[in-house]
């Protein structure tokens, strides 16, 4: 299973390019006798800011063919880190990649949207895309601790 985040917009260098990378190599480190496979994240970039439209374009490009469609948005499903590990097996035992998406400031085109398998909310609030990319890392990793059954996931 291979696990792909699809987000708009470059991160700088710094602290939270620096935790996405952490998280997801430590994911890919747990995560290889779990089956789950590797995780990687593609930045789409619309230079000339053109809009959710041209985003849209350029983050269906970045989705892998086959792969199951999740996508970030304040108004998805609310899942506890249990409920978002049992998800990410359910994928993993299908055999389907899964490929996360998140928008830039305007948000996932309503096209892009429709065409989502499942969406995620990190709640009600709306969060900067850089912290958002952040948080789902952290939770994929967290995913696969509790899949692993270590303890750093307590309630
Ligand atoms: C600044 S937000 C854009 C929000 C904008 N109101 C919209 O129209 O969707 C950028 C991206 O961060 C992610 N994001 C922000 N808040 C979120 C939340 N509460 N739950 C899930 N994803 C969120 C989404 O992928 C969103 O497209």
């Amino acid at each position: 299973m291979k696990i792909t985040i699809c987000a708009v917009g470059r991160l700088r260098k710094g602290p939270e390019h620096e935790l996405i990378a952490d998280y997801l190599a430590r994911f890919e480190k747990a995560g290889r006798g779990l089956g789950l496979g590797a995780a990687q994240l593609i930045e789409v970039e619309d230079k000339k800011g053109l809009g959710q439209e041209v985003e849209a374009q350029l983050l269906s490009r970045a989705i892998p063919d086959g792969a199951v469609l999740v996508t970030l948005d304040e108004r998805g499903s609310l899942l506890s880190s249990p409920e978002f590990a049992q998800k990410l097996g359910t994928w993993r035992d299908s055999a389907r990649d899964v490929c996360f998406v998140l928008g830039g400031a305007d948000g996932i085109a309503p096209e892009l949207r429709a065409k989502a398998d499942f969406s995620i909310s990190f709640g009600k609030m709306v969060w900067p895309h850089m912290l958002a990319r952040v948080m789902l890392s952290e939770q994929i990793y967290r995913a696969g601790q509790i899949l692993a059954g270590t303890p750093y996931h307590r309630v």
